[in-house]
């Protein structure tokens, strides 16, 4: 794979780091970072990060290596370092519902609410037994809405977030901009929100794998970022286009 034609859009939770009991408590593995900073210098640049979790959380865990950041499924975009984080115009989930969901968390024991600036997964990897009602729980909320609002299926979560946006918009929007444009994106993550993306990926001329089917699982997924891109291998000048 010519890596100055490539660029890459990676998810993180269950794709670059293995799944944790809590959102907290994800573990970066150690060779990790340096991976990925091999892989956006010999891409020029061409390393991005598609979340769900929020820009500032992927800050949190990977600093300044990846060139640019989608967070909350697309909805917040920062297009490359030091940038300004830019937010679709979506409505936030009404308040109450945020009420309501704390009120719903505090009876489940196990379960939590992960707030975001948009939205709120209702978790239960700590209460498996709650995921039906916590499902209707978010049902009762979204659906009296129309497409205004849409509950997202996450591993052992529910996340309800504004409609609208999508990881597949997060990687058109990058791939139309240096260091992406030109380039052939392959996409990889193992959830059902990275599909979008996937599907993206192919429709711009390049390829998506997904967890488990094409790498078993992260480490090994690590192992081939770490195998494109020797220690010690020419890199290209950063900013450099294809
Ligand atoms: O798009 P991603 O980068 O894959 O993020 C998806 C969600 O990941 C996090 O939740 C998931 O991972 C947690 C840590 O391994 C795990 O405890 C939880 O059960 C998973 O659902 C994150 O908390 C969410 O905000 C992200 O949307």
């Amino acid at each position: 794979m010519p890596l100055d034609q490539v660029a890459f859009l990676l998810d993180f939770d269950g794709t670059l780091v293995d799944i944790a009991p809590t959102p907290e408590s994800v573990i970066v593995a150690p060779e990790l970072k340096d991976v990925l900073r091999r892989l956006r210098d010999a891409t020029g640049n061409a390393l991005a990060i598609i979340s769900g979790r929020s820009v500032d959380q992927i800050d949190a865990f990977l600093g300044d290596i990846p060139f640019a950041v989608a967070g909350e499924h697309g909805i917040a975009i920062r297009h490359r370092p030091g940038g300004p984080i830019q937010r679709a115009a979506l409505p936030s989930v009404p308040s109450e519902w945020v009420r309501e969901a704390q009120e719903l968390v505090a009876s489940f024991p196990g379960t939590r609410l992960e707030r975001k600036i948009g939205g709120f997964v209702l978790h239960y990897r700590g209460a498996p037994e709650a995921q039906a009602e916590l499902r209707r729980a978010a049902e009762a909320w979204v659906k009296p809405e129309g497409d205004k609002f849409h509950i997202q299926a996450a591993k052992m979560a529910w996340e309800i977030r504004p409609a609208g946006v999508d990881k597949g918009y997060a990687v058109s929007l990058l791939m139309e901009d240096a260091p992406f444009a030109g380039r052939k994106p392959v996409f990889v993550g193992d959830d059902v929100t990275d599909e979008d993306a996937i599907k993206a990926a192919i429709r711009l001329g390049g390829t998506g794998f997904r967890i488990p089917i094409d790498f078993p699982t992260p480490a090994v997924l690590r192992a081939w970022l770490s195998s494109l891109v020797p220690v010690g291998e020419k890199t290209i000048a950063a900013g450099t286009e294809a």
